[in-house]
């Protein structure tokens, strides 16, 4: 079980009960470190539906996120034509995947919604980011699809679920917000702030502090969606069958995001003080040396 500290009004969210933070050791505590009887698919396979010729780029970015938490495969199912140049290691095929990210960078719905409609069906644990939370307006989900809206997405998800509610009042209480959005959806939703707010609809709920604000840069929630997606593809297996002891999607996602945060940090401010502008690919380049360190130290 996780050892999280709990939060007062310290935070910059409202004091919720029961609001808690992953530390480094509650990370290390759920990683699976791989042994001698792992093999690529037992690892856990990444499928990404990510991207498009308009947004390219968010394809390589949720990649890059995927990758570097070290899954047993990344297969790429977009349309984006950098992927693969940027990733070798990408296979762009469908196939046998513990985990769907759908959404960052992905211009059309059409094309998702039988993959969509195949993962819930099967049980397979889903992130979905940017234009692919649209899906959650349509019908009740489980707790092991994630949603990962920022202030704008999160508002929009809400009133669609029939809350009159404005991105302001999203922005004024972002734990307040993200717990309805779980409640209305059934699922897991990981709200991104400059602290991102993590709530289960069993009223599980986590604040994690964010990065630096050089964090809140173009694409650093695609680097932040194919890691949600690595962690959940990691233990997929606990996820579907229900034999979670102690690991939720929630803390899963609470855990991408403390890593995501500990990357930012490492890439913007290696000198300390103010730090220096970074990019969301630079966030992606640090989040093995942020593993080592949470599994080494
Ligand atoms: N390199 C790339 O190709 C990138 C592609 N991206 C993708 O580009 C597509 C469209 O992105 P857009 O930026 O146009 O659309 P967004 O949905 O990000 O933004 C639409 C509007 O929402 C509001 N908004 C955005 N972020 C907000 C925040 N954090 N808090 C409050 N309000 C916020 C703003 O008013 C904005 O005009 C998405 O699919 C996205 O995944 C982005 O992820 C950035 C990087
Ligand atoms: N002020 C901030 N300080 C630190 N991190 C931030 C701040 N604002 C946003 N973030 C982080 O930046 C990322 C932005 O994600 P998102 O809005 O989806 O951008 P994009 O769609 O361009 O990738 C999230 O991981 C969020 O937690």
């Amino acid at each position: 079980m996780g050892r999280g500290i709990e939060l007062g009004s310290e935070m910059d969210l409202p004091t919720e009960p029961g609001l808690m933070a992953l530390t480094d050791a509650d990370v290390a505590d759920l990683w699976l470190v791989p042994g001698e009887k792992e093999h690529k698919y037992t690892r856990g396979v990444v499928g990404l539906l990510t991207g498009s010729h308009t947004y390219p780029g968010a394809a390589v970015l949720s990649a890059a996120g995927a990758l570097a938490a070290g899954p047993g495969m990344v297969r790429y199912l977009g349309n984006s034509p950098l992927v693969v140049p940027a990733f070798p290691e990408v296979v762009p095929a469908a196939g046998q995947v513990q985990s769907l990210v759908i959404g960052s960078g992905l211009t059309s719905l059409a094309e998702a919604r039988a993959r969509y409609d195949a993962a819930l069906a099967a049980g397979t644990p889903l992130v979905l980011d940017a234009g692919g939370i649209e899906l959650a307006y349509e019908r009740d989900l489980p707790e092991h699809v994630v949603l990962t809206p920022h202030a704008g997405e999160l508002s929009a998800l809400l009133r669609a679920k029939g809350e009159a509610v404005t991105r302001d009042d999203v922005e004024a209480r972002p734990a307040w917000a993200a717990k309805q959005a779980a409640q209305l959806t059934g699922a897991t939703v990981l709200a991104k702030f400059a602290t991102d707010a993590v709530a289960a609809p069993s009223g599980e709920l986590y604040a994690q502090p964010g990065g630096p604000g050089w964090a809140a840069t173009a694409g650093a929630g695609d680097v932040l969606a194919g890691l949600v997606g690595a962690l959940l593809a990691m233990h997929a297996h606990d996820l579907q069958t229900g034999d979670l002891q102690g690991i939720t999607p929630a803390k899963l996602a609470a855990a991408a995001s403390h890593i995501h945060a500990q990357a930012a940090i490492a890439a913007a401010c290696s000198q300390g003080r103010v730090g220096r502008p970074i990019r969301a690919s630079e966030i992606a380049a640090h989040i093995p040396h942020v593993i080592e360190r949470i599994l080494n130290d």
